[in-house]
C-alpha cells in the first residue's frame, strides 16, 4: 500500500462503486484534495457524484480502491471508525433540508457540536452566530416546519459550518435556493470556508457554481474526464466541447 502525498488532506485511487441493485456508480475514479481548497465536482445529473461525495466522506466503502485522510487510510477502517471520523472531522449539506423536526432551529445548527462533546452552552453560542451569518438568526427559535425551505437550507449549511470541520462535503448545496440567495449562500459559504481553513468538496452540476471554486474536476458516466474546448470550426459549431477520459 503506497502512501499518498503529505500535502493532499484527501486522496483517492482508482474507486470502483457499484450500487446494491448493479447500477453503475463509479468505475476508477482517482483525485487529490489539497488542504483548505474548495474542489468542485462537476458532471451532468446521473455521472456519480453524490457516489463520489459518500465514498470519500466514508458514508459508503467502495468495493474497490483506496480513500486516505491526513495520510492515514479510510478504507482499512471499520464501520464504527469511520462514522467517529465522519462526527469528528467531516461534515456533510445535503441538495434538499434535513432538520430534525422536533428541535428548534438553534439546537438543530447546535447538534453536531454537542455530538462532538462541545457544551450546550458553547455550541449555542457558535450556532447563533453562524444562523446570524446566513441570515437566519431571527428564526433561531422556530421549529423547522415555520420555515421556509430556503430558510431551512440555510440552517443546514449554517450547522455544517458552525463545528469547523476539517472537510465539508456539499452535495448540491444551494439546489433549494433561488438564484439571487443562491449566489449569497455560495458566497457566505466560500467565504468561510476560506477564512478558516475548511476545505470543501462540492458537488455541482451547475458552471456557475463550479467557477466559485479553487479547481474543478469532472465526471461523466462514473468517470473523470477533461473538458477540451476545440477551435470554432464549420464542423464543430454548436459543439464546442468534448469529453476525454483521463
Ligand atoms: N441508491 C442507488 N441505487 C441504484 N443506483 C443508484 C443509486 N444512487 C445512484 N444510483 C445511480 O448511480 C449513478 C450515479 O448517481 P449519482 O447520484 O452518484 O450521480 P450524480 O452525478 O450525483 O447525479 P445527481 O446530480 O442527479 O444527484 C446513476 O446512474 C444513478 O442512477
Amino acid at each position: 500500500m503506497e502512501a499518498p502525498p503529505d500535502n493532499d488532506v484527501m486522496w483517492a485511487r482508482s474507486l470502483h462503486f457499484t450500487h446494491r441493485d448493479g447500477s453503475p456508480g463509479l468505475a476508477g475514479v482517482s483525485l487529490e484534495v489539497r488542504q483548505s481548497e474548495i474542489l468542485a465536482v462537476s458532471g451532468p445529473r446521473g455521472s456519480g457524484k453524490t457516489t463520489l461525495l459518500r465514498c470519500l466522506s466514508g458514508l459508503v466503502k467502495a468495493q474497490q480502491g483506496e480513500v486516505w485522510f491526513n495520510s492515514a487510510p479510510m478504507h482499512t477502517l471499520g464501520p464504527m471508525a469511520r462514522e467517529r471520523l465522519r462526527r469528528d472531522r467531516f461534515c456533510w449539506i445535503d441538495p434538499a433540508p434535513v432538520l430534525v423536526p422536533e428541535l428548534n432551529v438553534w439546537e438543530n445548527a447546535a447538534l453536531p457540536l454537542m455530538l462532538r462533546g462541545t457544551s450546550r452552552r458553547r455550541a449555542k453560542v457558535a450556532a447563533l452566530e453562524w444562523l446570524e451569518r446566513l441570515d437566519v438568526g431571527d428564526r433561531a427559535r422556530r421549529r423547522p416546519h415555520e420555515l421556509r425551505q430556503a430558510e431551512r437550507q440555510r440552517v443546514c449549511i449554517a450547522r455544517a459550518l458552525a463545528p469547523g470541520p476539517t472537510i465539508l462535503f456539499a452535495d448540491e448545496p444551494t439546489a433549494p435556493l433561488h438564484r439571487a440567495d443562491r449566489a449569497h449562500v455560495l458566497r457566505t459559504l466560500t467565504t468561510a470556508a476560506r477564512s478558516h481553513g475548511i476545505t470543501v468538496v462540492l458537488a455541482t452540476h451547475d458552471s456557475e457554481t463550479a467557477a466559485l471554486a479553487d479547481r474543478a474536476v469532472s465526471l461523466l458516466d462514473g468517470r473523470r474526464v477533461k473538458t477540451v474546448h476545440l477551435p470554432e470550426s464549420p464542423e464543430t459549431e454548436g459543439r464546442a466541447a468534448c469529453s476525454l477520459s483521463v
